[in-house]
């Protein structure tokens, strides 16, 4: 099972404030730096983790995650495309999908993921989706449908929401901007580690 709380970040120093607090699970989600700059963020977040005892999901980057040695690896459904899943498995990857309706639900499956991801249950303001609005009750149907593998909320999550998505069936929240634009993104930190003990 994956730990109940999973907050996404852009840059390894959000880490160095995150993981002294009980952090155990993130992800680096890095986007539009160049080759040399991403591998050496992505070393970065892999050593402070470690060096924390914590878990680090690389978001997109299959090939630097296998050079670099990481644990974990989270795909979207176009990254399904092109990614060689085999090399993946191979290198001791665990694997994380997006999932936005039954079709992509059901590719998922078939790779044999780590979790499953269903997005965006609440809106969201961090990028621009052709989904608006899962809906606790989509949680609800796609614990049925994933059959035991872990379920991963994301989208529009916040503190006052959790306790909806956990009982709608999520077995985990994955969160971004209700950290990150806070304006004590550590107090807000220990009050989602609190609400997902
Ligand atoms: C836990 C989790 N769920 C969903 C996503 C979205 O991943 P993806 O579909 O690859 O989109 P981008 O994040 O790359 O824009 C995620 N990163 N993490
Ligand atoms: C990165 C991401 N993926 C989503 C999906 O539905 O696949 S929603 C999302 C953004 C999550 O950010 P926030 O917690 O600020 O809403
Ligand atoms: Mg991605």
């Amino acid at each position: 099972m994956i730990p109940r709380f999973y907050p996404i970040f852009d840059h390894p120093d959000w880490l160095r404030r995150a993981l002294p607090l009980g952090v155990e699970f993130v992800q680096l989600r890095i986007k539009d730096q160049p080759q040399g700059r991403l591998r050496a963020l992505l070393a970065e977040g892999r050593d402070l983790c470690r060096a924390h005892g914590a878990q680090m999901v690389v978001n997109d980057h299959w090939e630097l995650a296998i050079e670099l040695g990481c644990d974990w690896l989270h795909l979207g459904q176009e990254d399904l495309e092109t990614a060689d899943l085999a090399a993946i498995r191979a290198a001791g990857l665990k694997l994380g999908l997006s999932t936005h309706d039954e079709d992509e639900l059901a590719r998922a499956l078939a790779a044999r993921p780590d979790y499953v991801a269903l997005g965006p249950v609440w809106p969201t303001i961090l990028k621009k989706m052709k989904w608006h609005q899962q809906g606790v009750e989509t949680l609800t149907r796609w614990k049925q449908l994933c059959q035991g593998v872990p379920l991963v909320a994301i989208g529009g999550l916040s503190v006052e929401r959790a306790p909806l998505a956990f009982a709608a069936g999520a077995d985990c929240v994955s969160v971004v901007t209700d950290i990150t634009l806070n304006a004590d993104p550590e107090a807000r930190l220990r009050q989602w580690l609190e609400v997902t003990r």
